[in-house]
């Protein structure tokens, strides 16, 4: 299966076990990989045949504005549950990474695999 992917996106959201992390936001970095077929898209160069990145990045921001969860790897979970559902696609592999939660690491965070290849 083909796969249509984001790198690094940055969205802000409100994320953290401790106190401090509660009273503002913090920016989290996506990185998506998802199953589809891309050929019938390249078939007749038709975007309502691809799984639209812009679409995909538009409703990660979206889905960080709207949610405080005090894990990464809830994040990460619903997140997944929620592209899986939306979009259709039957694979992804998610990486959600922290960067500014321990100073002396570039980034900490989770990586998951949900749906079937
Ligand atoms: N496995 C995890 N470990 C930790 C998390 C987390 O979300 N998943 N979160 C924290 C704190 O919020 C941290 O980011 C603050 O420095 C600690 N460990």
């Amino acid at each position: 299966m083909d796969r249509v992917f984001i790198e690094q996106l940055q969205v802000d959201t409100v994320i953290g076990v401790y106190d401090w992390e509660r009273t503002g936001t913090q920016k989290l970095l996506i990185d998506l990989a998802m199953a589809w077929d891309n050929q019938p898209a390249a078939v007749d160069d038709q975007l309502s045949l691809a799984l639209d990145y812009s679409a995909v990045c538009q409703r990660v921001e979206q889905f960080a504005a709207q949610h405080a969860f005090e894990l990464v790897e809830t994040f990460a979970e619903r997140l997944a549950q929620l592209l899986l559902k939306e979009f259709a696609m039957p694979w992804l592999r998610l990486k959600i990474t922290k960067p500014a939660a321990i100073p002396k690491a570039a980034g900490v965070g989770v990586e998951i695999e949900r749906g079937c290849r």
